[in-house]
């Protein structure tokens, strides 16, 4: 495959001051790839997560965005290419939840930094699209845990990067949004230009939105690969614990035993 890849690690090493989380990772993310990482509590999947967006360095390899090496370019233009779902939504600002949809376009503003109609076109259709459509005014403070996660898909969606990282984006979610908002994403990638990677607990969820797999195991290696790497051997090895996989007409369940 000869396109240029949205995002590339090459011996990527990630550490922290007690040990290796992650040795040698070679990933390509390419448009139209939905991509899920996978491991146990502690694994360094946000970690890595936040390394691959640029907000910490990696302490050896190299990440290139668009074929730019991701250090080399500004934080403006990474924000207009990669937009992260932290794991958890920390306010510093206790603004209204149309401010915070807003804050997504803060990297496409003009050089006066004011946002313009369509700017706030966009952040209310995409508070629609969360169902938070009539929330505009209200404090973010005042929102439910599973809202307050609609309001970060929706900030995202306002962003509209060509890389979206998630860090494990059903949290908070009940059924019906989990499916919703993944499958807005999933639209959206399938458009062409985009990409995802998410960080998720449930491989029954990841083996159903996501095309391509990357296992990061507690010693810091990695497997990537297709979803064919999601055998019940496989997961049961990555977690300790061990699973069953079952077929369904929706894909394969994974049955802890
Ligand atoms: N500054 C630090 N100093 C020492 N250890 C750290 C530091 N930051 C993170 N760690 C450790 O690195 C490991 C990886 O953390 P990380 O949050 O990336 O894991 P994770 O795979 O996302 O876990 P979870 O599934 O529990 O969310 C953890 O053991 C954490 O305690």
């Amino acid at each position: 495959m000869s396109e240029t890849p949205l995002l590339a690690a090459r011996a990527l090493q990630v550490t922290t001051p007690a040990r290796a989380l992650c040795t040698g990772l070679e990933l390509s993310i390419r448009p139209g790839e939905r991509w899920g990482l996978l491991g146990r509590n502690g694994a360094g999947k946000s970690t890595l997560l936040h390394t691959l967006a640029g907000l910490r360095p990696a302490q050896a390899g190299s990440l290139l965005l668009d074929g730019i090496p991701l250090a080399a370019l500004t934080p403006r233009t990474r924000a207009q290419r990669i937009g992260l779902l932290p794991q958890v939504h920390e306010d510093a600002f206790a603004g209204s939840v149309l401010e915070t949809a807003l804050i997504g376009r803060h990297p496409h503003l003009g050089p006066w930094g004011w946002e313009t109609e369509r700017d706030i076109e966009l952040a209310r259709a995409a508070l629609a699209a969360v169902g938070l459509g009539g929330f505009e005014s209200r404090r973010i403070a005042s929102l439910s845990g599973g809202e307050r996660r609609r309001l970060g898909f929706a900030s995202l969606l306002t962003q509209d990067p060509a890389l979206y990282l998630l860090d494990e984006p059903s949290n908070h979610l009940d059924i019906h949004y989990q499916h919703v908002l993944l499958g807005l994403l999933k639209q959206r990638i399938a458009s062409g230009a985009r990409a995802w990677l998410m960080v998720s607990h449930d491989p029954t969820l990841a083996a159903r939105y996501c095309n391509r797999i990357v296992l990061l195991h507690a010693d810091g290696h990695t497997e990537t690969g297709g979803t064919e790497l999601l055998t019940a051997t496989a997961l049961s090895a990555l977690y300790g614990h061990p699973l069953h996989r079952l077929e369904s007409p929706f894909g394969p369940l994974f049955v802890p035993g």
